[in-house]
């Protein structure tokens, strides 16, 4: 079974991207998703993570997501710290759940595919890419982020010129229906790539 990796920058529209491959009945993987659920529910990890960021890391027994962001994403000592506590116990997470699909290929969707090396283990990577203008206009939408949450996050993500280097597709996520259209097209790639 082919793992086809899926990243683009904050905003840039992965998830909804993955929404349109899990309307083909594509199983999808969400690595965010994941890390959010180890990050509450791993005992291991709430423990290395207090050490890290400190009591103020979780309240009672659910993490502060807010106070952690506010921690990692303006100490990239912090980040690294953080990514490597958690990706190991993700990438865990994933083959036990691949090994349960069964698919003529998987989506394994994470922010940071390429940053945390995640794209070396997928048989094909997709880049979603938009403007900036764009990105920061759908999270103040979506979140309402504040300008300087969002840079403090996107300066810590390679930037798609660095990221283009290591995908086989990109999506350019402007037009919701061109998008779809797109998805469509790469199903069908990647549906011949699993015959050859
Ligand atoms: C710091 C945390 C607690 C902040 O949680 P919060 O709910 O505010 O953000 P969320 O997880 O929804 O991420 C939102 C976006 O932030 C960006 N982001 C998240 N983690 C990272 C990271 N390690 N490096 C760069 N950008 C990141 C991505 O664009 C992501 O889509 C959380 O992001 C986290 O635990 N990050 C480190 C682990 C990680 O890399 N998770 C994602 C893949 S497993
Ligand atoms: N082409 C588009 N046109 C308009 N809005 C869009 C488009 N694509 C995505 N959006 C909206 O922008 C917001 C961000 O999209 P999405 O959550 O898919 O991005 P993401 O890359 O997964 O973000 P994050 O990195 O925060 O997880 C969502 O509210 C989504 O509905």
């Amino acid at each position: 079974m082919m793992v086809v990796g899926l990243t683009g920058g904050i905003g840039s529209g992965k998830t909804t991207v993955a929404g349109f491959f899990k309307e083909k009945n594509v199983p999808i993987y969400i690595a965010d998703d994941a890390g959010k659920r180890l990050l509450e529910t791993s005992a291991e990890i709430r423990e290395h993570v207090i050490k890290l960021i400190g009591e103020k890391a979780y309240t009672d027994t659910a993490p502060n997501r807010k106070y952690i962001a506010s921690v990692v994403f303006k100490d990239s000592e912090k980040l690294e710290a953080l990514n490597k506590i958690i990706h190991p116990a993700v990438a865990k997470d994933f083959e036990n759940w691949q090994r349960k699909q069964k698919a003529a290929y998987v989506i394994y969707e994470a922010a940071i595919l390429f940053e945390a090396g995640g794209y070396k283990k997928c048989d094909i990577n997709i880049l979603v890419t938009a403007t900036k203008e764009e990105k920061l206009k759908r999270l103040q939408e979506r979140d309402q982020s504040t300008i300087s949450e969002i840079e403090a996050r996107m300066e810590k993500q390679w930037s798609d010129e660095q990221k283009r280097k290591l995908a086989d597709f990109e999506i350019e996520n402007h037009d919701l229906t061109l998008t779809r259209s797109r998805v469509d097209e790469l199903h069908e790639i990647i549906l011949k790539r699993g015959k050859n």
